[in-house]
């Protein structure tokens, strides 16, 4: 669900969750906004805080339950997709089953192959998503993840979606990145409804 106002949101969260669901939300907001501040001055942007909040003002919360699956092998829990927004939170339970893939083209162990994302107790996953790569250029790169069901157990996630808050046509560069090189991508049209 997309992030408008907190009203919005209380209606379509069980109660149960309601504290925590903004809590989160909330926190979430000035991490991605510290994260995007090093990922982008490591990059040598130098941008305010407004600048910031610009990419990263419009959120989707989504809270996923997997159903357990008697046979998780013919199953598909999420395919294998990158997230298309700028930076990806994401909280998940103790059960395991989200893969990432390693690039092939990085000084890695691994290359090319799925790697699960073990679930650590209070830890975030961050994504970084296709908008950051996009914005840096190519230098970072979007991951690409999936998640597997399993037979046993039942699963649940709560990833937030950050992304910029214009839905028209744009010139997604910086004018600072724009002097420095070429464009991997000009130009895009990008909405989301
Ligand atoms: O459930 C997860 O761990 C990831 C879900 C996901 O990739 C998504 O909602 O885009
Ligand atoms: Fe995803």
């Amino acid at each position: 669900m997309a992030y408008t106002n907190d009203d919005e949101a209380l209606q379509q969260w069980p109660v149960e969750c309601w504290d925590v669901a903004l809590q989160y939300l909330k926190t979430s907001h000035e991490m991605v906004r510290k994260l995007l501040e090093a990922l982008l001055g490591n990059l040598g942007a130098e941008l305010d805080d407004s600048k910031i909040d610009g990419f990263i003002g419009k959120k989707m919360v989504n809270m996923n339950f997997y159903l357990t699956c008697p046979n998780p092998e013919l199953t598909i829990g999420v395919r294998h997709h990158s997230d298309m927004d700028t930076l990806t939170i994401l909280l998940q339970d103790g059960i395991g089953g989200l893969y990432i893939k390693v690039p092939k083209d990085v000084n890695m162990e691994k290359k090319g192959e799925w790697v699960e994302i073990p679930p650590i107790s209070g830890a975030l996953i961050i994504n970084i998503s296709d908008m950051l790569q996009i914005w840096s250029n190519g230098r970072y790169k979007s991951a690409e993840h999936l998640v597997h069901t399993t037979s046993t157990k039942s699963r649940v996630s709560i990833p937030i979606f950050t992304t910029h808050n214009q839905h028209k046509r744009l010139h997604h560069y910086p004018k600072w990145w724009r002097k420095m090189e070429q464009l991997v991508i000009k130009n895009f049209c990008f909405q989301i409804t």
